[in-house]
């Protein structure tokens, strides 16, 4: 009990999604005495359903999060025809039988008809009613404590993470930027990132927005942020971070991409709002400005860059995307001092 006690009160404590699976991947791997326990994101992509790894915990290891990186689709949810048809029928469980009564087991997380995540654990022996009865329970209160995670982060209008998360996510990754693959014995077959992979900060405004209100009103206004967020999440990739930064502005956050990749998922999504039909409104564009994410430059200095980037491709035709190192190089852009922002409302 006190042991359940302990990790109940350490996954209550986090305010950070990231925290919390470390948290209880670590609670279910005691409680289960678990050879491994994986918190798994479910994904789509081009049609297939995919496990993504979140965080993994191996018997007498450290929790510790998986990173993802570019070519890293995930793992096809077909190789686990158990847990597919689990998904498939909503159910609540599923098993794969393995030697001395052990085998895996897979929880996802429903919340309404949907699972996003899903606990995998891999047991060595079989697993007691009170054992599974108690893995319930931290399995629903990690459920609820996500939910309620979701909705202080989230911004109400679009969904899309909101401001107030947006300083510890880039913080996060540009921890990773710069910082050495660890090794990881027990994945030898994961694939080290390609060296010009970057992490990248796009920032995303609305062209002529006050227009839109003014002819249409603000509930079409409202409309068109709704679905411009629907093409955001559509276009960038699940590891990637997008965030509603306030009015019609929105921020990026694109992990692991070549400069040529960064390019064309930009371009992807500025084409796919141009091409888009708003009801009523009819067509919307959007400016974007990108840079490079790099560990010695502080968090202001990168946002003012990406701001100046956006600020030029406002003032030479809008619906266009710039590159802010680009637009240096070329002595388009003045490169600024770490502490410039540029304002344009
Ligand atoms: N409907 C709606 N409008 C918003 C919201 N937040 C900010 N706005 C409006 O967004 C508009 C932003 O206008 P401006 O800053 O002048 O920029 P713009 O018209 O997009 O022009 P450019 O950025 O120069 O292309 C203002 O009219 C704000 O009232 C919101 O949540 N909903």
């Amino acid at each position: 009990m006190d042991c359940l006690l302990k990790h109940m009160v350490d996954m209550t404590g986090h305010r950070d999604h990231h925290m919390l699976d470390l948290s209880v991947s670590a609670a279910v791997q005691e409680l289960a005495a678990a050879a491994r326990v994986r918190v798994l994101t479910l994904a789509s992509s081009g049609g297939k359903q995919l496990l993504r790894p979140r965080a993994v915990i191996g018997a007498g290891g450290q929790a510790r999060l998986e990173e993802p990186y570019e070519g890293a689709a995930g793992e096809p949810l077909a190789a686990l025809p158990e847990l597919q048809a689990c998904l498939a029928a909503r159910a609540a469980s599923a098993a794969r039988p393995g030697p001395d009564g052990g085998g895996i087991l897979w929880l996802p997380l429903w919340i309404g008809e949907r699972a996003d995540t899903c606990l995998e654990i891999t047991h060595p022996a079989p697993l007691l009613d009170a054992t599974m009865h108690t893995i319930a329970g931290v399995v629903s209160v990690y459920r609820n404590f996500q939910n309620l995670l979701d909705y202080s982060e989230r911004d109400s209008l679009t969904g899309l993470l909101n401001r107030k998360t947006f300083d510890d996510q880039l913080a996060r990754m540009l921890q990773s930027t710069d910082a050495p693959e660890p090794s990881l014995p027990d994945r030898p077959e994961r694939r080290q990132p390609h060296a010009d992979q970057r992490q990248w900060l796009a920032v995303i405004d609305v062209d002529h927005f006050k227009r839109v209100n003014d002819r249409f009103g603000h509930l079409y206004g409202d409309e068109v942020l709704i679905l411009i967020a629907n093409l955001l999440q559509s276009s960038f990739r699940a590891h990637d971070r997008v965030f509603r930064f306030g009015g019609e502005e929105f921020v990026v956050l694109l992990r692991s991409s070549t400069l040529e990749n960064a390019w064309k998922i930009i371009e992807r999504f500025r084409t796919s709002v141009e091409a888009h039909h708003f009801p009523q409104v009819g067509q919307v564009t959007v400016s974007v400005g990108f840079v490079a994410l790099s560990a010695s430059e502080p968090p202001v200095a990168i946002l003012g860059h990406a701001d100046q980037a956006l600020y030029y491709a406002k003032a030479n035709g809008r619906n266009r995307a710039c590159h802010y190192e680009q637009l240096v190089a070329e002595g388009l852009l003045q490169a600024a001092a770490s502490n410039d922002t540029v304002e344009f409302f």
